[in-house]
Order: C-alpha cells, then structure tokens, then sequence
C-alpha cells in the first residue's frame, strides 16, 4: 500500500477529549477508568473532595465574615485538607489513605456542626451526607461501625450536652427527629451500598467465567486458539517450539463408533497431551481434531522427543466408550520460532510439516 492511500488516525473531536480530561479528572489516582469497586471508591472520593472544596470554601469564608471565627477557620481547613487529598491520591494512588482524609474530619465537623449549630442553627442539616459517604468509602461492615459509633456521638452531642437547639427556639422534638431520620438514611444507604457490593460481586464473578470461556475450550478444558494466541504474543520476544498434531482418519472415529465417542476421544487426547507436558510447555485446541503444543524452553530436540512421546501414548492408549474399544493415531509437524522465523510462519512451518506427516502415512512426527 502506498504512503498516500494510509489513513490518518482520527484525532479525538473536542467533545471526546473534554469528556475524558472530566473523567480523568474524577479517576485520578486509579489506573484505568473501569467499574472495579476501587475505581468506584476513587471517584467517590474525588467527587466529594471537589465538592467538598467548593461548597465547605465558600461557607468558610462567608463564616470568618460573618464573625463566626471558629467555625469559618475549621470549614476552611477541611477545604484546603480536601485539595490536598486530591492532590495526594493524584501522586500516592492510595485510595485507602486518602478515603480516611475525607472521613474523618467530616466526622468531627459534622459533630461540631451539631453541637454549635453551624450557620444560623442549620448544621444539623449537613450530616445526612454521612452515611453514604462512610458506606460507599469503608464498605459495609467498617462503614456500619463507624456510624454506629458516629451515631453514639451524635446523641450524646443532641441529648446530653449544652448544645445549640434551646439556642434557636426549635420544637423540642427536633433532635429525636433529625436522630430517626438519619437512622432512616443509614438503612437506605446500607440497602443500597450492600446491593451495589453484591451486584459488583456478580459482575466480577460472571466476568471471570466469561473471560475463562472465551479463552478455554469446554470439551477439553485446554486453552483455545484465542486463548494460544494470546499466550504466545506474550512471549513473542522468545524462541518458542510448536508443535501441531492432528488426530488421524478422525471422521472414521465419529461415524463407526459416534460423536460422542469421538468427543470422549477428544478429552482424553487432551488429558494425554496435558499430562505429558513439562511446566514450561502449554497446550490448546487449536481447531476441531487438531491440538497445538507450545514449549518456551528447552531445544529442539526436546520438543521433537516430546512429540514422540505423545504420538506413542495415543497410538497405544485403548479408548474405551460405552463398550466400545477403539485405538486412534496422530501425526504431528514440529517447528520453532528463531530470530528470523516469526510465529505465525513457525505455525505456518507446524502445519506443512503436518501436512507431509499426514502424507506420508499418518500416525509420525514430522520434524523437517
Ligand atoms: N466428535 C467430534 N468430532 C469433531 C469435532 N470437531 C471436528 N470433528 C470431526 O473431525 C472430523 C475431521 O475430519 P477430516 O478433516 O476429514 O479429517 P480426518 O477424518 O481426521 O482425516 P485426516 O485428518 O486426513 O487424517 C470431521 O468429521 C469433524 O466432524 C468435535 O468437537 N467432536
């Protein structure tokens, strides 16, 4: 193909790049943007610092300006400890630190927030955000002690200390009522946080068994081809030995003795193939009858001697299938990879050299 006729890779339109510099943004400190539990940890994190800066900053500033010192000093000191946060997940990538940063000073603000009243009497609204920050960050069971002990302290804060309420001429009920309603947000939180966690906990697992199946064959649990494939590209770098065997007159098994029979045949040529392999060896399905072997050491003429074991153990296994005995052969082509040999001519070279083995009467190894 010519110079002229390559296309040019797309350049990402704005409205692309915009959207993952955000989403970078709120990931940062995580690897990759994915829906691991982590990453959702990460983003929660960043969200509630960025929101945190923005809305503690301003309430900060407003507090020193309206006389209330300690105050306006303690909101803007989580707002420069949320930026920092931010910063430190950026470089450390510590999730677990930095979700700690957030936790626990919201804590004590919001038991200070209580018990002084915060702007006007309305710091009692801001603990509502507790829960779900302290389940989504520690998780169900850390999280749900924590607010235990949170919830302990806030009836102490309430109940037993000189606190703001008779300050501001609320209803008497007004604390048992802020109490019930932020038990009532805990469930929901707890409800949602713990279905969440078993929802991940499914996609992981259903995730884990489709990758498995979409790398492993069932009928002879050896690798399939996209699964050799893989495992071969990782060690590309390296000289690799092939060796690609085909079961002979195949279709002869199937029609005297059925394909079930024949799908029998299939796993135990697997079995025998897997357990004649040394560690350093892997093997797969490569097609319907055919099977190849990958060694990433040793010489060649280690793997040659292992082809003839194995063509040795299939010619002289007896195959027994619901009363029926049969025996069933292999030819095998063997190959290497070299500086000069890439892997797929290598692949290319196995299957000549199978193609002569079949040629030549079946049931050998064929090694040049
Ligand atoms: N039972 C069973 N048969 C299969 C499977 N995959 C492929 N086959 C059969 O394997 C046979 C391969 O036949 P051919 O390609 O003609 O080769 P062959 O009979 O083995 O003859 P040669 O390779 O020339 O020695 C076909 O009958 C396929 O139906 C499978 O998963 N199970």
């Amino acid at each position: 193909m010519s110079n002229s006729n390559k296309t040019k890779p797309e350049k990402p339109s704005n409205k692309t790049q915009n959207k993952s510099a955000w989403l970078t943004f709120f990931y940062v400190g995580t690897e990759e943007v994915s829906f691991s539990e982590d990453a959702r940890r990460i983003l929660i994190i960043n969200l509630f610092t960025i929101v945190g800066v923005f809305f503690t900053l301003p309430l900060g500033i407003i507090s020193l300006f309206t006389g209330k010192t300690t105050l306006g000093w303690c909101l803007v000191f989580i707002a420069v400890l949320y930026a920092i946060n931010h910063v430190f997940l950026r470089f450390s990538r510590n999730h677990s630190l930095s979700g700690s940063f957030v936790i626990y000073p919201l804590y004590a603000l919001m038991i200070y927030l209580v018990y002084t009243g915060g702007m006007n009497g309305t710091g009692h609204v801001w603990i509502f955000c507790v829960p779900a920050v302290s389940l989504f960050l520690h998780g169900m069971k850390q999280g749900l002690i924590e607010l235990a002990v949170f919830t302990i302290a806030l009836i102490i804060v309430m109940f037993f200390t000189d606190n703001y309420f008779s300050e501001f001429g609320y209803h008497e009920t007004l604390p048992s009522r802020i109490l019930f309603s932020f038990m009532v947000v805990i469930f929901l939180s707890g409800i949602y946080e713990y279905s969440m966690s078993r929802f991940n906990d499914e996609l992981k697992e259903k995730t884990g068994k489709l990758k498995l199946l979409a790398y492993i064959d069932s009928l002879t649990e050896l690798l399939n081809r996209r699964g050799m494939l893989q495992r071969l590209e990782i060690k590309e770098q390296e000289v690799i030995h092939l060796l690609l065997a085909d079961v002979d007159f195949f279709k002869r098994v199937n029609d005297q003795y059925g394909h079930d029979a024949g799908d029998y045949a299939l796993m135990k040529i697997a079995e025998i193939i897997q357990t004649s392999l040394p560690e350093y060896g892997f093997a797969a399905r490569w097609g319907g009858e055919e099977f190849l072997v990958a060694l990433s050491e040793g010489d060649i003429q280690e793997a040659n001697a292992l082809a003839e074991l194995i063509r040795k153990r299939i010619e002289s296994y007896k195959f027994s299938y619901e009363g029926q005995v049969f025996n069933v052969t292999l030819s095998v082509g063997v190959a290497s990879t070299t500086p000069s040999v890439i892997l797929r001519e290598a692949i290319t070279l196995a299957d000549n050299r199978l193609y002569r083995a079949k040629h030549s009467g079946r049931n050998q190894v064929c090694t040049d």
